[in-house]
């Protein structure tokens, strides 16, 4: 069956004239502030590609308004909206993160009033030592290697409106941050970005996807994915120079087609295994699939039929 017989497909050209007249052209601050997010964001994407995304957001958060009222009514009580959750998910490298930033900072600036934060599930993953005492030190990134308990209890903690501390991660140290957390508290809209949104634990009384109000699947080729993954590497590598805390300060005295290697060997035997496993089964519990090509332009958007 076509895995994709539960969405529509819609070209570029289609859905950027979606909504486009309701929508005011970006201020010379906000072009700014996304060129400072990553100056790599094609301009012309973020008109065409993920301002009309974010007016759909807007019939999402909509929809929860409306039926958290029609619940008070029919409650006879008030019945406060929950935070929109918005779940990010995709490949290691696809480029979830930039995704999930800029679409914190479109929301941010359609709701101005309302408070968006941004969370990455990088920070359930175990610490090294966790990984090292559990002998799953190589499957970093792999479902296993994930607190899910813990990512489940803070998403029912933000719906039910309390503040949470959670731990952060750092690509820097490839390791969570000792003695610092993130606090969230209660956002308007929670964006929770990362390879295992999508994936599908359960405790006995709670289901992971009962949290999201709506989901984005970032999606390429995998050749393609592949190359932005040791670009970013390469870019890790430049900031590690001269750094002896980094991680990948170590990787800075090898040879460069060593380091190449190094980097094509661990695309190979963990990211894109991941990849194929356990992320891309995920794709169709997406609301929408951004399909992106060669630059990271996106050319095709699916979205859910029913
Ligand atoms: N829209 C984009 N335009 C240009 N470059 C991008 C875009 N999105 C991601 N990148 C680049 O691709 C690489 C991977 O992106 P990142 O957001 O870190 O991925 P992920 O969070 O999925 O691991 C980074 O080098 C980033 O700068
Ligand atoms: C921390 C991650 C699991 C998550 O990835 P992200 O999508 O944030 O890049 C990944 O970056 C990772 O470290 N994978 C393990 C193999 C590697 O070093 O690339």
């Amino acid at each position: 069956m076509n895995e994709f017989i539960n969405f529509d497909e819609i070209s570029r050209e289609t859905w950027q004239n979606l909504y486009k007249t309701s929508i005011a052209p970006l201020t010379h601050d906000e072009l700014e502030s996304i060129r400072s997010l990553n100056d790599e964001i094609s301009l012309k994407d973020v008109q065409d590609v993920y301002l009309p995304l974010v007016h759909l957001l807007r019939l999402y958060k909509k929809n929860l308004e409306d039926m958290s009222f029609s619940k008070g009514l029919f409650l006879q009580k008030i019945v406060k909206t929950p935070p929109l959750i918005i779940g990010i998910s995709g490949s290691v490298a696809v480029g979830k993160s930039t995704t999930a930033r800029l679409v914190q900072l479109l929301l941010s600036r359609a709701f101005p009033k309302l408070s968006v934060e941004l969370v990455t599930t990088d920070g359930f993953l175990y610490t090294t030592d966790d990984l090292k005492n559990r002998g799953i030190l190589d499957r970093k990134g792999f479902p296993e290697s994930y607190d899910m308990e813990r990512l489940l209890a803070f998403l029912y903690h933000v719906k039910n409106g309390e503040k949470c501390e959670i731990p952060i991660y750092s690509h820097e140290t490839y390791d969570i941050l000792p003695d610092q957390v993130q606090t969230i508290d209660s956002p308007d809209i929670l964006i929770v970005e990362g390879i295992n949104v999508l994936q599908n634990p359960q405790n006995q009384m709670l289901y992971i996807s009962d949290f999201y109000d709506f989901s984005i699947y970032v999606d390429a080729e995998e050749e393609l994915i592949e190359k932005w993954y040791l670009e970013r590497f390469d870019s890790l590598l430049k900031l590690a120079k001269y750094d002896t805390t980094n991680f990948y300060h170590q990787f800075t005295k090898m040879s460069t087609s060593k380091v190449v290697n190094l980097a094509k060997e661990t695309w190979a035997r963990v990211n894109r295994i991941n990849l194929k496993e356990y992320i891309e089964p995920t794709r169709n519990r997406a609301e929408v699939i951004l399909h992106k090509s060669e630059n990271h332009y996106v050319d095709k958007i699916y979205l859910k039929k029913f």
